[in-house]
């Protein structure tokens, strides 16, 4: 479960990029957090995972206090950021070894779990090559693979499709859903409504900073009192035609 409570965060003295959030994600359910560019998405999420200070609030993952419990919360979940251009000298292998290191995944079972994301994302013959040389795409899922050998409780992910062939955006749907059906919790940001309305439990709708609905898509129909696309709805809502 992830408790985000009153959490503001500015980054100048005119405007709030995030402002007295409140949202609560159960365990078992797929969050789509949505917004146009500029919303407030990545500051709430680097506040979730504790890259960012809030100026105030609290956020509790799985009851433990990122500020304050930080290495007990940072346990309970993976992050994907939304640019996979880190450690790029690494073999795809060495940097799964490496996070799996970080995370104490005793050697007994990496091997299987590395192999069997491995075929999932179609990785097996590219594990061997320097990071440097993949595509933005084979970056994804080799960072998405690098959360998922220590089996998080709680996947959190910053536009986690953009740039996924549709096989491997398909398999990463597929495996959000199993997460969350094995009464886990999956967080993710998106731009895509489509992807939203498909596979998530409930959206939250962030705009300039400030949550303008958290709820499920038939319950944001049913709000708006509109049968036009969700696209148009969410155009609408957040004011950008
Ligand atoms: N480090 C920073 N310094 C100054 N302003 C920032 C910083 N990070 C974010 N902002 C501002 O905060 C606001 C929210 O940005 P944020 O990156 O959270 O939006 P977003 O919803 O993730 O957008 P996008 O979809 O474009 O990634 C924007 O006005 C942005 O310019």
């Amino acid at each position: 479960m992830i408790e985000i409570q009153d959490v503001s965060k500015s980054f100048n003295a005119s405007t709030k990029a995030v402002d007295s959030l409140r949202l609560t994600i159960p365990s078992g359910e797929i969050f789509g957090f949505l917004g146009p560019n500029g919303a407030g998405k990545t500051t709430t999420i680097k506040m979730i995972t504790g890259i960012t200070r809030p100026d105030t609030g609290t956020v509790l993952i799985n009851g433990k206090d990122i500020l304050t419990d930080t290495l007990a919360a940072k346990r309970q979940f993976g992050f994907v950021p939304d640019s996979p251009d880190l450690f790029l000298r690494l073999k795809g292998l060495e940097y799964i070894n490496f996070m799996a290191d970080m995370y104490d995944v005793p050697q007994g079972v990496r091997k299987e779990r590395i192999n069997k994301l491995a075929e999932r994302f179609d990785m097996t013959g590219a594990l061997t090559d320097p990071i440097q040389s993949y595509s933005h795409g084979m970056r994804q899922k080799i960072v998405i693979m690098g959360v998922l050998v220590h089996e998080p409780e709680i996947w959190i992910l910053d536009e986690p499709l953009t740039g996924l062939d549709p096989k491997s955006s398909f398999t990463l749907k597929e495996m959000m859903r199993e997460h969350a059906d094995a009464g886990r919790t999956v967080f993710f940001s998106t731009h895509v409504l489509e992807v939203a309305e498909k596979l998530c439990d409930r959206v939250g709708i962030i705009n300039k900073g400030v949550l303008q609905f958290c709820g499920t898509f038939r319950e944001m129909q049913d709000h708006f009192q509109s049968n036009d696309s969700l696209e148009r709805l969410f155009l609408e809502m957040t004011g950008h035609e």
